[in-house]
C-alpha cells in the first residue's frame, strides 16, 4: 500500500520553536508544527514551503530536512510518511490563520501534554539538530502502541 506523503515544519529559533495550536480538522487542539499533503506533482520540500505559508503566513527561507517519521494506524489501511524540517529562517510574521494559532513556546516549555504522543520521542533529537528515522504503530488516533527509532547520519 502506497504512503500517504505529508510534510511537518518546525521553526527553531534563538532556543524557541513556532507551534501552532489546530484550530479544527484532524488534531484539532494539539499544538503542532506547520504541514499538509504533498500534491501531485510537487516536491516535499515545495510542499512544506506552501503549507508554512499557507498556515502560519510566513515565508521560509533556509530549511534542513531532519526526520522521517512513519506512522501505522490500526483503523487506516494507508501508513502516513511524514517528513520533518527544521525552518532555519523566514521572512514575514507568524499570524494567526483559520487553521492555525501560531505560540513560540521555549525548548523547556514544549507542551507534550497538548501534542501527539510521538512528539516526545523524536522532539529531543529535532532540537539538537540530528537527523532520525523513526516508525510508530498507533492502536487508534490517540493511542501510541509502540515504535522503533533511530538517529540516523543521513536521510
Ligand atoms: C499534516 N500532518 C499530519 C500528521 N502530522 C503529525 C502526526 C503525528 N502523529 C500521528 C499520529 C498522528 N505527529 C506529529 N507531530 N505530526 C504532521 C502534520
Amino acid at each position: 500500500v502506497a504512503k500517504k506523503l505529508l510534510t511537518l515544519a518546525i521553526v527553531n529559533r534563538e532556543g524557541r520553536v513556532l507551534l501552532g495550536l489546530k484550530k479544527r480538522g484532524f488534531g484539532e487542539g494539539y499544538y503542532n508544527g506547520f504541514g499538509g499533503k504533498v500534491e501531485v506533482g510537487e516536491t516535499v520540500e515545495a510542499a512544506a514551503r506552501r503549507e508554512l505559508q499557507e498556515e502560519a503566513v510566513i515565508i521560509a527561507g533556509n530549511i534542513k530536512k531532519q526526520g522521517l517519521l512513519t506512522f501505522h494506524f490500526d483503523d487506516k489501511p494507508q501508513p502516513w510518511e511524514v517528513h520533518v524540517f527544521n525552518v532555519l529562517d523566514y521572512n514575514g510574521e507568524p499570524c494567526e490563520t483559520d487553521e492555525m494559532s501560531p505560540q513560540w513556546f521555549s525548548h523547556d516549555q514544549i507542551p507534550f501534554d497538548k501534542m501527539w504522543k510521538d512528539d516526545e520521542i523524536w522532539y529531543p533529537h529535532f532540537l539538537a539538530g540530528h537527523l532520525f528515522q523513526g516508525e510508530f504503530f498507533f492502536r487508534n488516533t490517540h493511542h501510541l502502541d509502540s515504535y522503533n527509532f533511530d538517529v540516523v547520519s543521513k536521510l
